[in-house]
């Protein structure tokens, strides 16, 4: 993000000066400080009083900035007088920013002069420190003429090609970019120019007049945006393409501020606004301690099931824990099935490689099942098929993934990695009672695998990949993928309960359950 310092006056009616200069830093995506060369009693209608407070104070201000914060582009605006400008003169020699845009402002809006000759001649010598200048014709015509031309008053450019004479001139003269600004030339169109005369190039920027009154500080908020940009990303031409895009957005929405009875300022956010920016987001962080609230009472009650207490004090019977492993295995082949459409459907390679992990993980595990407690011993249970409540999970998740949202199917994938863990996590810390941590428990080595750090680790990234994704997204996908979370960690909970509850029973609790 660049820094960007605007050097300028105060406008008190927010549309133009160093106001106008923070609002287009900061729409345009930098980090924007001001230096406050004047202040100005000035409203839509006009300026009536200017007070420039003393030129140490000035050099205070910007001797506190270089001091400590790296500054990546200046703008200069209202330099109010000689010491002023020969104030920032030496600041800019000694600190050489990156980037220095000028919008001399030389000429009221009435078109009185507003520097005396020795504050032109100090801006004359100003100009060459600059990369860009960005004069309005009358501001051109003043610089186009020449320092020694005494009262003659300069003329003011009538066409724009007369116009892109006279910017020729001061870039010839000055060695400095110029952006030739037609905002004030009559008829339909408002055209820019950027004349580089060391490179002999001239590249035009049309455009129509918008028709509004809402005008004022559109050279100031140009050049902040200008500065910003380039800051960015070092291009002039594109720089400059890119802030008059935002600013002709801005002028549109001007008039519907409200602002004054005079020319009225632009919306500097109306882009912004519109599109989304004025919404505040939750951190991931946030998120998921939201979401874990949101299901405590679920995991209450998985934390009571008979089948939880029965497996943490190893009473549970041979029988309802072989049907729930057998559930356990038809669950993690599709289980599997669903992480692989996610890791298909993943935004980028760190997602695409943790889901794919996942579904392998998922697989491996199905597969130990089977050899394992699944094996020959495990009876009759081991043959049954997916009863109700597996079905009515498994048909939540596989109908999330045909849908084809990727952070709606994280999300629903979620509740296996984090209440297993959080189980496994609290069964091993003996919060359930003893006889879990001991090694003589008849389910000792199946607790063990809930109680794995390396899956935890995984609980850990699946937390991360969801939050993240749902903190980026705008509220109504966040809430659906809430939506899926909350289904999935009711599933869960019908989950555990079915291995003892009545068949019946146990289709009604995943009948319950719906996304
Ligand atoms: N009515 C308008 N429609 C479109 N662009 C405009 C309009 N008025 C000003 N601009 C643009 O605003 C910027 C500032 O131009 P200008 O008004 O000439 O300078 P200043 O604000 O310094 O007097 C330029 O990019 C100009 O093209
Ligand atoms: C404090 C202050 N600085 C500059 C201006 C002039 O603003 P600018 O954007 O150059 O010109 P308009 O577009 O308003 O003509 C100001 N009024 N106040």
């Amino acid at each position: 993000m660049a820094r960007v310092l605007s050097i300028a006056g105060s406008d008190p009616s927010g549309g133009a000066g160093i106001q106008a200069d923070l609002k287009s830093i900061s729409a345009v995506g930098g980090y924007g400080m001001a230096v406050i060369t004047a202040l100005t009693a000035q409203n839509t209608r006009g300026v009536r009083d200017v007070h420039v407070p003393p030129a140490s104070f000035l050099a205070a201000q910007l001797e506190a900035i270089s001091d400590d914060i790296t500054v990546d582009a200046v703008k200069l605006g209202m330099l109010a007088n000689a010491e002023v400008i020969r104030t920032v003169a030496g600041w800019l020699a000694r600190t050489r920013p990156p980037v220095v845009v000028l919008d001399p402002v030389m000429v009221a809006t009435s078109g009185d002069r507003l520097l005396d000759a020795d504050a032109e001649s100090a801006m004359r010598e100003l100009l060459p420190l600059a990369d860009l200048v960005t004069p309005n014709l009358s501001e051109l015509a003043v610089l186009a003429a020449s320092a020694d031309s005494g009262e003659a008053p300069p003329v003011v450019a009538a066409t724009w090609a007369e116009a892109i004479a006279q910017a020729e001139t001061v870039s010839a003269r000055y060695g400095v970019r110029v952006l030739a600004k037609g905002g004030h030339l009559a008829g339909d169109l408002a055209p820019d120019a950027l004349v580089d005369a060391g490179t002999a190039t001239i590249i035009d920027f049309g455009g129509e007049r918008i028709a509004t009154t809402a005008t004022h500080g559109t050279g100031c908020s140009l050049s902040s945006a200008i500065a910003t940009l380039v800051a960015e990303h070092g291009d002039w031409p594109a720089a400059i393409a890119e802030a008059r895009r935002w600013l002709r957005e801005s002028l549109r929405h001007g008039e519907a501020l409200g602002v004054g009875g005079g020319h009225g300022p632009i919306n500097h956010f109306a882009g912004l606004w519109a599109r989304g920016g004025i919404r505040t987001a939750p951190m991931p962080t946030e998120i998921e301690a939201e979401w874990w609230a949101d299901i405590a009472q679920v995991r209450r009650e998985i934390d009571e099931l008979p089948f939880i207490r029965g497996l943490a004090d190893g009473s549970l019977a041979r029988e309802p824990f072989l049907g729930y492993l057998t559930q356990d295995a038809h669950y993690l082949r599709d289980y599997a099935r669903v992480l692989a459409e996610a890791s298909r459907l993943a935004p980028d390679a760190a997602g695409q490689a943790f889901w794919a992990n996942s579904a392998h993980g998922s697989i491996i595990g199905e597969l130990e099942l089977h050899t394992g407690w699944l094996g020959p011993e495990a009876g009759t249970a081991a043959s049954a098929p997916p009863d109700a409540t597996t079905t009515a999970y498994l048909d939540h998740l596989l109908a999330t993934a045909q849908r084809g949202d990727h952070a709606v199917l994280i999300a629903a994938l979620l509740p296996c990695f984090w209440i297993y863990t959080d189980l496994g996590e609290r069964l091993a810390a003996g919060e359930f009672g003893e006889a879990a941590l001991d090694p003589a428990h008849p389910y000792a080595s199946w607790l063990a695998t809930y109680a794995d750090p390396g899956f935890a680790v995984a609980t850990r990234e699946a937390i991360g990949f969801v939050t993240r994704a749902a903190a980026g997204a705008s509220p109504e996908h966040r809430e659906r993928m809430h939506r899926a979370f909350v289904a999935s960690s009711r599933h869960e909970l019908a989950f555990f309960a079915a291995p003892l509850a009545a068949p019946a029973a146990a289709a009604t609790t995943a009948g319950a359950v719906t996304a």
